[in-house]
């Protein structure tokens, strides 16, 4: 597993004001997607293009087109559906499938209540998004959903990250499943009901409230 840790301050900066109590909820959702495209940059690095003739305005050349088949962007529901638009905004032709993933708040285990993606995921570079990853049990189990489809190639993008999480999912999956993930912020800890401290709270309510 690779962990890549976004360092600029524009990102730190945002970051700040996305974690202040006080930004409401129409900036937090504002905030979040213009943080999810600057960490899109780095979390496509790898992402696979071709070759393409194309004819400038003076020449013809070799250009370069994003590969077939097309990446994936999965948002883990809800709280992953506020980055959709700042990865797509990216990947405009990336195609989206969709997991709806609760975590119990007491047990704090990961349960999937919705799922829409293609049945065969060989060969597709995945770009799951969840801003928080906490214990790390729910992308774990959204990561082994993608593998057990054919996927080997996952990029998970997050805002915050903490070490009992990146640990976990570095335990669970080694070099084979090939596993990385872009955060903008790697935190303290987790405190004893499993928020990432300092964190910014429960993203999904900030975003959409409390349901
Ligand atoms: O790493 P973990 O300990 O599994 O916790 C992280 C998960 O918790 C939050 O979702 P939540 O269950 O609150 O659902 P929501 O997005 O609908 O609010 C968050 O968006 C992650 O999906
Ligand atoms: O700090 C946390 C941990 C899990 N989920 C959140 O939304 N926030
Ligand atoms: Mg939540």
């Amino acid at each position: 597993m690779r962990l890549h840790v976004a360092d600029h301050p524009l990102i730190a900066h945002k970051l700040s004001v996305l974690r202040s109590k006080d930004t409401d909820s129409p900036t937090f959702r504002r905030l979040a997607e213009e943080l999810v495209t600057l960490l899109a940059y780095e979390a496509t690095r790898d992402v696979r293009v071709e070759p393409k003739q194309i004819q400038t305005p003076v020449t013809e050349m070799t250009g370069v087109a994003i590969s077939s088949p097309r990446p994936l962007v999965v948002p883990i529901l809800r709280a992953g559906l506020g980055m959709l638009e700042g990865m797509t905004r990216l990947i405009p032709t990336a195609e989206v499938g969709f997991l709806g993933m609760v975590r119990d708040e007491q047990t704090l285990e990961a349960t999937t209540y919705a799922e829409r993606l293609p049945d065969d995921l060989s060969g597709r570079q995945i770009f799951v998004l969840d801003p928080m990853l906490a214990t790390g049990g729910t992308l774990a189990v959204a990561i082994q959903f993608l593998l057990d489809r054919g996927a080997r190639d996952v990029v998970a993008v997050c805002l915050l990250a903490a070490p009992e999480g990146v640990r976990l999912i570095e335990h669970k999956f080694d070099a084979r499943a090939n596993v990385t993930i872009v955060t903008a912020a790697l935190d303290e800890r987790l405190d004893e009901n499993g928020y990432i401290v300092p964190g910014l709270g429960d993203a999904g309510d900030r975003l959409y409230g409390v349901v």
